[in-house]
């Protein structure tokens, strides 16, 4: 049977309006995520990777909308939510949730476990009544393994992982369709983001998640993910199946990226050859010309300095935006 598409992002753009240097100046506007597009089907994982500033974050909260400038379509159970109004989008984010990198500071230090995880439900579900809400954070609590003495406890008495536990608690006790997990594990030691992976996992299956999961760590995205969007100076350079895009990476970029990630197996490890990239991304002020990352592409020819290379198909689940991919 077909996947059905939960959410398709087409041609998103977003903007930062940054305060001009002159009082008569116009603002400056910062281009963050650009002419973006993506079909996530039902309960797939969707990694999103790339070099800090490359606007993972950006993306993520774009979905949501909530930023201000944002042009393009998110087709979410067939309406823009670009077209619906404050109180529309308000109601259809009861299905959309996100987890944040910091579990600590995302976690509001003045409210007790129980209240963090019952505040969506006291907006999304105002006709329970408080004996109801409780039942349903105790029962979420133990699916993500909180023990219920832990309800009137407050934030700063948990460790990193425990206090993501209670975000993801938090995200899934309305039962959302979609969670945004924004580098939910780079806060943590690396034993516990493991515990934390297995989890998400684990709560994927159960409550039939689909899941965007952002990261600059290669080998967490490649451990949840089925699929993959590799992101540089805010555009879309590579997407596909995570096997064949891991396997096969076809742009320069995504080789790069992927040469530097860690592997577990020694051997393998040297075995692999390291491409080390020269400098650091542009700044979204000021994009180069043609294709963005032309100016640290070790392939790059003049057509690249001047045009924009088109997505193209690479092979069966896997494009690329390039004129020197490998096929
Ligand atoms: N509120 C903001 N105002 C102005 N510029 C912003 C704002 N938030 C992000 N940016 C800029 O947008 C670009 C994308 O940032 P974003 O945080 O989305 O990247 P990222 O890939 O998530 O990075 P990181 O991994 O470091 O979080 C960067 O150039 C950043 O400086």
């Amino acid at each position: 049977m077909a996947e059905r598409s939960l959410l398709r992002v087409e041609n998103l753009t977003t903007q930062f309006e940054l305060p001009s240097k002159g009082f008569f100046k116009p603002p400056v506007m910062l281009t963050a995520v650009n002419n973006v597009s993506f079909d996530l089907k039902e309960g797939r994982t969707l990694g999103i990777v790339g070099e800090s500033g490359c606007g993972k974050s950006t993306l993520g909260r774009s979905i949501l909308r909530l930023l201000r400038s944002q042009k393009g379509r998110i087709l979410w159970q067939g309406r823009n939510l670009l077209d619906l109004s404050d109180e529309e989008m308000r109601a259809a984010r009861r299905d959309m949730q996100i987890i944040f990198q910091d579990p600590i500071a995302s976690l509001d230090p003045r409210m007790t476990v129980g209240d963090i995880i019952a505040e969506p439900l006291t907006v999304f579900e105002p006709k329970l009544s408080r004996a109801q809400r409780l039942e349903r954070v105790r029962e979420i609590m133990g699916a993500v393994g909180l023990v219920p003495e832990m309800i009137n406890r407050y934030p700063h008495e948990f460790s990193g992982g425990q206090a993501q536990r209670i975000g993801i608690a938090r995200a899934v006790v309305t039962r959302p369709k979609l969670i945004i997990c924004d580098e939910p594990v780079s806060a943590l030691d690396v034993s516990i983001q493991g515990q934390v992976i297995t989890l998400l996992r684990k709560l994927r299956k159960e409550f039939g998640l689909t899941l965007i999961f952002i990261s600059h760590d290669l080998s967490v995205v490649r451990l949840i993910s089925d699929d993959v969007l590799v992101l540089y100076l805010g555009k879309v350079v590579e997407a596909g199946d995570c096997q064949t895009v891991f396997e096969h990476p076809a742009h320069p970029y995504t080789q790069a990226l992927f040469s530097a990630a860690p592997i577990p197996d020694p051997k393998l490890a040297r075995q692999r050859t390291r491409i080390r990239l020269q400098g650091d991304p542009p700044s979204p002020l000021f994009p180069p010309k043609g294709c963005v990352f032309s100016p640290r592409c070790w392939k790059a020819t003049d057509i690249c300095r001047t045009e924009m290379p088109p997505t193209e198909h690479v092979r069966p689940g896997q494009a690329a935006a390039c004129y020197h991919m490998d096929r």
